[in-house]
This record gives structure tokens, sequence and C-alpha cells, in this order.
């Protein structure tokens, strides 16, 4: 593997297709290793554009503009960030050998849904699941749930999402038929794309959820083989994720588990890179829940914990290069939210948060604040995980994001 000079004919190019938070610090490991590297997303100034050679805005969901740019940019390699994009595209793109799909097109077409993946990993490979249905209208999801003459229910509590959306946008608990018409309504404002159709899945009722990072990257023997990093704990609130730490205890049974569906899950999807593997563990049992073919925004853990973080590990993965996926320390992440509506904010407490022992922070630069925007996370490590989570969420909660417009002189 040889890497070129960024701007010169022998540029190793990188196109992210996504570039928030989470590609902005890919972007950042790859700009180490003299990668050039194009930052592509929906919107101007997103956070990864920040730090890539160029960029471009464009509708990642239109097939025929991201073919255009492509074909425009020739990069070797094009990195999915986000999961709304035209994957149909990518599935050609691969095929006719314009780029390599990082991990694979087949794996970011799959992941885009989670119909396609949710039945590779229940239907084909085996994996335990929650029991799920799909459905295309309310009367379709009231069906799924209430069961009909010879096909049992899912029941109730059960939770419904969009097939196409992320971080809990759309996401509804169920816990009686009062409900139903709510969540479908709440699912069809929330999807990241239109699109109607819904997955109800039955609710586990777990003891803790972790994501296992997995690398899947050259080693030793020059074949791709698979790397495990610590398990990262979590906690979410309507689906999308406040605090995370690593390692997360668990028993030897359910550690073995985890590790067995993340090898099954990403050594189907094939390619090279990390995968966030989310899993629902109760005693020793462990039931898969989906898999970003990419770095997951519970890793962000990763940066203060790992010697090398799940950022690092995918640019390396991808280009070819060997990863350690081993912890340094104990550490812990805990999410900013943007808690207001404006464009420009400003963020106060920034020197009171870092006066918390170890913290960092990362401040993504998003130019427009919504209440329910991740705009930032606190990091702390510590010499236990309940000392790193103490700090990272005392870091947090002392950085307040204000308005950035200029007070009016009276
Ligand atoms: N069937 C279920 N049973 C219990 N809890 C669930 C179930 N499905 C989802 N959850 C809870 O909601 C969270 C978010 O669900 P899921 O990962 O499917 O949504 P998402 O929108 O893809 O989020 P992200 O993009 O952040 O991964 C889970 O991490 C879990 O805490
Ligand atoms: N759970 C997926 C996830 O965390 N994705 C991360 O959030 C960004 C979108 O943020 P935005 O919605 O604030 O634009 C994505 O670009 C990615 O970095
Ligand atoms: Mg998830």
């Amino acid at each position: 593997m040889r890497i070129g000079t960024p701007l010169s004919p022998s540029a190793t190019k990188v196109m992210l297709l996504g570039a928030g938070e989470l590609g902005k610090e890919v972007i950042i490991a790859l700009q180490r290793l003299g990668v050039e590297v194009i930052a592509v997303d929906r919107y101007a100034d997103a956070p990864g554009m920040q730090v890539a050679h160029r960029s471009h805005v464009i509708s990642m969901t239109d097939g025929a503009a991201l073919r255009r740019l492509i074909e425009l940019e020739k990069p070797h390699l094009v990195v999915p960030e986000i999961e709304a994009i035209a994957t149909d595209t990518l599935v050609e793109i691969e095929a006719e050998g314009l780029a390599q799909v990082i991990p694979t097109a087949r794996a970011a077409k799959l992941t885009m849904n989670r119909e396609g993946i949710r039945r590779l990993a229940a239907e084909e490979l085996g994996l335990p699941t929650s029991p799920y249905r799909f459905a295309d209208s309310l009367a379709e999801l009231q069906a799924a749930i209430d069961g009909t003459g010879e096909e049992k229910g899912i029941g109730y509590p059960c939770v419904v999402k969009p097939v196409m959306s992320s971080s809990g946008k759309g996401q509804s608990l169920l816990k009686t038929p009062a409900d139903v018409e709510r969540a479908w309504n709440h699912a069809q404002a929330g999807g990241r794309v239109q699109q109607s159709r819904v997955i109800v899945e039955g609710f586990v009722k777990f003891d803790y959820e972790i994501t296992q990072l997995t690398v899947r990257a050259v080693g030793s023997s020059g074949q791709v083989e698979t790397f495990f990093c610590e398990p990262i704990g979590h906690i979410q609130v309507d689906g999308d994720y406040v605090e995370s730490w690593q390692p997360q205890p668990m028993s030897e049974a359910a550690r073995e588990k985890s590790r067995e569906i993340a090898e099954k899950v990403t050594s189907n999807l094939g390619g090279r890179g990390i995968f966030g593997v989310e899993l629902f563990i109760k005693g020793d049992q462990v039931w898969f829940s989906e898999v970003s073919p990419r770095p997951h925004d519970t890793g962000l853990v990763t940066l203060t914990s790992q010697r090398l973080s799940e950022f690092e590990l995918h640019a390396r993965a991808i280009l070819g290069l060997p990863v350690d996926a081993s912890l340094r320390t104990p550490g812990a992440s805990a999410v900013i939210y943007g808690g207001l509506e404006e464009q420009g904010v400003a963020y106060e407490g920034v020197a009171e948060a870092l006066q918390v022992p170890t913290a960092d922070l990362r401040l993504f630069g998003k130019p427009e604040s919504f209440k329910k925007r991740r705009m930032g996370v606190a990091l702390a490590t510590g010499g236990s995980i309940e000392q790193a989570r103490q700090r990272a969420s005392l870091a947090a909660s002392r950085v307040t994001p204000v308005s950035g417009k200029p007070a009016t002189k009276k």
C-alpha cells in the first residue's frame, strides 16, 4: 500500500458521503496520513467539510447527482458516513470499478434499510433478534401488533421505527393500543427519506446494551482479519445516545456470544473498515439489534479510551494498513445538545468543562443548532468506569450553547 501526495497526481483520494461529527474525525485521521479528502453532505459547512481538502453539497439520495460527483472527483475510495444514500448507485459504481465502496456497496445497501439488515441477520444468518414485522399502513401496523388468525402478533410493549432513519428519529415505544396511531404518524414525520414503511419490534427487556466495535483490516497474515474493541456500554434516550463508556463489564458467555454475532454479521457484509454492532444483553443472552458499517456515535468514547480511536481504526483499515484495537484506559463520553434553535450559536462554560480532571471536548461546529441536535461531546477517563462517566457528564453539563448574536445595544 502506498500513499501519494495530496493535491498532486499521485494523491490517494477518499470521498466521505456524509460529513457530520463522525466523518469529521475520520477525515482528521485521513489527513494525518496524507490522504486527499473530499467531504460531501446535504448542507454547507458540515463539520467534516471544515477539515477536508474540499467539499460538495448535494442530495446524496439523488443517484444521478452522486454518480456525476464521483465521476468528477474520481476518488479511490468512497466512504459512506450516513445511511441515507443512493445505495443502488453505489452498487453500480462498485461494479463498474469506478471506485471502491467502503466496506462494500452491498453492506451500505443492506444497512440503509432496517428490513435489509434485519432479514439478513435473523432469516439468513439465524442470529437472535427481537420478534419483528413490517407494515406499510396504519391498518397493517395494527394487524402486525395484534396478529391475524394464523399469525401471532408482536403485542405490547413494542417499538415502531421508520425502516430508514437513525438516531431514534421517528421511533416510538408503544405500551397500549392507544399509542399506535401516534407512533404511525411520528414514524411518517421522522424518517430520513420519504418512505412510509415501518418496522415494529417486540420490546427486549435487556439488562444493558452494547456496541461491539469490530474492525475488518489486513492482519499479519496479509489477509483481512477481524479485530474486536472492548465492548462499549451506553444509555439511549428516545432512541438517541446520551452517554457511552468503555469497557462495559460482561459475563464471559455474553462477551463471547457478542463477538460471535459480530463476527458472523461483519464477515457476511465483507470489505474493510470498522462496524458498530449493536447488541442487547440480558444475563448470558445476547440479541442482535442492528449494525453500522462505519464508525458508531457511541464509539466517540474511543477518542479518549483507546490507543487508536474508532476513526483512526477506520482510516487505517480502509487504506489497508495495520490496526491496534486495544483499550488504553477506562473512558466515557457525554453528549452536548443544542438546546436552542438558532444558527451560529456560541458555547459558554468551555473553560469550566475542561477544568474537570482528564476532560476533553469536541465541539462539532455545526452551523445550525436544534434543541435535540448533537452539537458536541465531552470525553473523560478515570480509574474506573464510574469515575470516567461522572467526569464526562460533569464536563458536558458545564457547556451551554447560547445565542451567538451580538447583544443589541440599548
Ligand atoms: N426492540 C427493542 N427493544 C428494546 N429497546 C429497543 C428496541 N429497539 C430499539 N430500542 C432502543 O432504542 C435505541 C435506538 O434504536 P435503534 O438503534 O434501532 O435506532 P436508530 O435510530 O438506528 O439509532 P442509531 O442510529 O443511533 O443507532 C436502542 O439502542 C435501544 O436502546
Ligand atoms: N446515529 C448516527 C449518527 O450519529 N450519525 C452522525 O450524525 C451526523 C448527522 O447529524 P445531524 O442529524 O445533526 O446532521 C452524521 O453525519 C453522523 O456523523
Ligand atoms: Mg442504533
